[in-house]
């Protein structure tokens, strides 16, 4: 079978041999950020010590390669998630500015009175605020698909929130709280069935699963490298190429223009139209290496990897009635992380005692306010894992919630 081999995968993540007090780390904040494995960092140092040069415009040999280097790392990343190459793959700062250059770009110009966005419960900030700013500042009406009481979106009334006046669906396609996987190819019908644009975030996705934006019918898709072994500052965009063609840039000044007078300007190709300025370059290599380490592991490896470890926190954690986990149950059909709380203790105070533990969960509202509202707590714990991680290291997890137990009963 092709089940990872994780003991292998480990050496090559250096940060995992930390100790803290004699205590090995466990890493189980996943879904905040990676660890990086030695051939992304060594892929950056490379290019910084190699062939560092800025890009697109250069004639010396330095920048040729440069150039190469950063145009091809778009070919790798849209190949990844089945886009039809550099053209419809911008390289953002994260899945944040992802959101933000679509909605300006896109929205501000489009949107107006009596038109309608339709979120999710359940979003994560990087959509749901930027998305209620743009209602507000068009005049667009913002709603908000509900949750169900088992973690799933209310499909139902999905059907019937999605209108005519419908002009973007945005979406996550893997809760970062929940764990819930969402029907993102069955939104998209709904959307394009009136004439909608989708937005896809897919955060916490890409990185765990495999992903084909064109068997999605997705008009965007995003994704952050820092989830995916990638470094900080590079995440991904996808647009369907006529759209993007279409569509106004969203920063202006060098890299994004073909000619310029003191008239007028004339925009680049894609995707260069929507990278204004000096690129992340070495994000942008790093990324690709990072997108190339995950394929050699193999993302469907990957995915069902998760599913083992989620099947076995939530086995582990069913064995104990003080335990409250938020998200679907059947392990099969969410991502890999678990939210939960430990009754009578503070999510803050159990990570806390977990660091006392070398142990590195996320404790608060994971960047879903509403939902937290809605679910009726301030704060939730958060363990969540990815292809280094492995049973043992739950069960240090499950050792000490329990020291935690002691501490507060
Ligand atoms: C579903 C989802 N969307 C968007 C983002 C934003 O990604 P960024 O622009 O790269 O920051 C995150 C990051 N989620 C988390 C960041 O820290 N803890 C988290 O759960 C996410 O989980």
């Amino acid at each position: 079978s092709d089940s990872l081999d994780v003991a292998r995968i480990r050496e090559d993540f250096p940060i995992l041999q930390r100790e803290f007090d004699g205590q090995q780390v466990v890493y189980l904040d996943n879904g905040a950020t990676s660890q990086k494995p030695n051939q992304v960092i060594d892929a950056i140092a490379d290019y910084y010590r190699n062939y560092n040069a800025n890009v697109h415009r250069g004639i010396h040999q330095l920048s040729q390669e440069a150039s190469i280097a950063y145009e091809e790392a778009h070919d790798t990343v849209a190949e990844f998630v089945g886009a039809d190459g550099r053209e419809e793959m911008i390289f953002t700062k994260n899945t944040t500015e992802a959101e933000n250059l679509v909605a300006y770009a896109w929205g501000l110009n489009e949107l107006g009175p009596g038109d309608e966005i339709v979120l999710t419960e359940m979003e994560h900030h990087a959509s749901l605020v930027t998305w209620q700013q743009i209602g507000e500042k068009t005049g667009a009406d913002v709603k908000y698909i509900p949750v169900t009481e088992d973690g799933y979106l209310d499909m139902d009334a999905a059907a019937e929130m999605i209108t005519d006046d419908t002009e973007m669906v945005s979406v996550l396609h893997v809760s970062n709280t929940l764990g819930t996987v969402n029907p993102v190819s069955e939104l998209a019908d709904l959307a394009h069935d009136h004439d909608s644009y989708i937005f896809v975030d897919g955060a916490q996705s890409v990185p765990n699963r495999p992903v084909d934006v064109k068997d999605i019918d997705a008009d965007f898709y995003a994704f952050s490298a820092h989830k995916m072994v990638g470094p900080t500052g590079v995440g991904g965009l996808y647009g369907k190429r006529e759209i993007l063609e279409a569509m106004e840039p969203f920063q202006y000044g060098g890299d994004m223009i073909k000619k310029v007078t003191f008239d007028e300007a004339k925009w680049n190709d894609l995707p260069w139209k929507f990278e204004a300025g000096t690129p992340v370059i070495a994000q942008g290599i790093g990324f690709a290496e990072a997108v190339e380490y995950l394929e050699d592991v193999g993302m469907d490896a990957i995915r069902r990897h998760e599913e083992t470890l989620a099947e076995y926190a939530l086995d582990r954690m069913a064995e104990f009635d003080d335990i409250e986990i938020y998200g679907p149950t059947d392990p099969t059909d969410r991502g890999g992380l678990v939210a939960f709380n430990l009754d009578g203790v503070h999510a803050h105070d159990l990570a806390s005692i977990m660091n006392d533990h070398a142990v590195a969960i996320r404790a608060g509202d994971h960047c879903t306010q509403p939902l937290h509202d809605k679910l009726g707590v301030a704060a939730s714990a958060r363990a969540s894992f990815y292809l280094y991680n492995t049973t043992d290291e739950i069960d240090e997890l499950m050792d000490a919630i329990d020291s935690a137990r002691q501490l507060f009963a």
